[in-house]
């Protein structure tokens, strides 16, 4: 088996950080997409490299496509893209991990020959930029809010999650590679990834939220994921209240989720919950879905349920079509990726789609950082707005502030 230490035979030994930096500017020079995960509660981080993106159909199924990872925008009619793995990396304990399959041995064989032509040198890593479009500004979110909840008054939804941004300065020494392993290090819960293509430009993220979870073909998991509150660290999560608003908000996800249950006639799913969760410095109200696939003789149900959940009503609204539509008339700006859906597809048997939340894209010397937050009947501009600066602060904090 070729492992690392065929790589570092010919070169000096590198760190897992300076190993993702060389790939990161291999991948730039050569116009290569790069995505790069480590999944909740895992301590394995992952990198893969694209020659080439691929185009999903809207009917393409997962469980047929090679080892990728799958971007997806928030806008359905947009297209799904797909990072095929050309070259896939693992790293653990701050090492890149000896080749575990026949395609990881080809990518150390590769990454030696790389560092036969271009050896390593330090540097600060690169990836793909695109600059930023326009500013939100809080005066037009509570505006939006507002509206939103004149709306539901009048009976067109009863749920709308309108977002919005707000463009930061990176400090002088943002280093990507290191602002990962700090995200990594600080949600030990989260889908922590870093993507990187010349189209999407550079995207990197904490989220909470499980769209799609298909364990090795048999076991299909989603989750319906609302509410939010402060997370004060050693707080009993038994004694944490929600209040009508919040616990209707969330039961509005619950519901979303078994109609599309219901729309493909599966009746044969667990649910656990909610309850209440911490997602970094936030706390949510979640409920867990599972269906045994084997046992409804379902074995593409991972890509069915991904298209009729997608997106759900933690970040569109209830009903879809008049919440979808509110925003494309109101929320002002272009979501892109964010609320959209991303992760790993066929690696070690598992497809595991997350929601996009929690994200931020960069640009040079500057980065958007996005938020949502659910309007009901319920909701005042003054909280929806404070609860997206709340959601603003899980990045903020470790990579712009001081540490969680
Ligand atoms: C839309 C977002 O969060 C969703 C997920 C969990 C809780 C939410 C809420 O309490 O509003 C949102 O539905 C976001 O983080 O941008």
């Amino acid at each position: 088996m070729n492992t690392i230490s065929s790589v570092t035979s010919h070169t000096p030994s590198r760190t897992g950080i300076e190993y993702i930096a060389y790939l990161l500017r291999h991948a730039i020079e050569n116009q290569y997409a790069v995505a790069v995960w480590r999944l909740p509660n895992d301590s394995v981080c992952h990198l893969i490299l694209s020659r080439k993106l691929q185009r999903l159909s809207p009917d393409a199924t997962l469980e047929e496509l090679p080892t990728g990872f799958l971007f997806a925008p928030f806008q359905k009619s947009r297209d799904r893209i797909f990072l095929p793995a050309d070259f896939k990396f693992t790293f653990a304990g701050g090492n890149l991990q000896p080749a575990a399959t026949p395609a990881e041995t080809q990518s150390h064989t590769w990454l030696q020959e790389q560092l036969k032509h271009t050896p390593y040198t330090p540097h600060r890593p690169a990836c793909y930029t695109v600059p930023p479009t326009g500013q939100e500004n809080e005066t037009s979110y509570a505006e939006l809010v507002r509206k939103a909840v004149a709306e539901i008054e009048r009976g067109s939804f009863e749920k709308v999650v309108p977002s919005r941004r707000k463009i930061v300065d990176l400090p002088e020494s943002f280093d990507v590679v290191q602002a990962f392993h700090t995200l990594s290090n600080a949600y030990p819960h989260a889908l922590v990834s870093f993507v990187s293509t010349p189209e999407t430009g550079s995207w990197l993220g904490a989220t909470p939220e499980t769209l799609v979870h298909v364990h090795d073909r048999t076991l299909f998991k989603t989750v319906a994921l609302a509410g939010t509150q402060r997370f004060v660290p050693g707080t009993d999560l038994k004694t944490v209240a929600w209040t009508q608003k919040e616990i209707e908000e969330q039961a509005l996800v619950e519901r979303y989720v078994i109609s599309c249950f219901k729309k493909i006639r599966v009746r044969e799913y667990d649910e656990y919950g909610p309850k209440t969760v911490v997602a970094g410095n936030l706390l949510h109200l979640r409920s867990d879905f599972t269906v045994d696939m084997k046992e409804i003789n379902f074995p593409q149900l991972g890509s069915v349920m991904l298209q009729l959940l997608h997106p759900t009503s933690a970040v569109c609204g209830m009903p879809l079509e008049p919440a979808s539509a509110f925003l494309q008339r109101h929320e002002g700006y272009d979501r892109e990726f964010y609320a959209g859906c991303l992760g790993p597809v066929n690696v070690g048997n598992d497809i595991h789609i997350f929601v996009n939340l929690r994200c931020l894209k960069l640009h040079d010397g500057k980065a958007t950082l996005y938020a949502g937050a659910g309007v009901t009947v319920d909701s005042t501009p003054e909280n929806e707005l404070a609860e997206t600066e709340i959601k603003f602060q899980t990045l903020r904090k470790p990579l712009f502030d001081q540490p969680v």
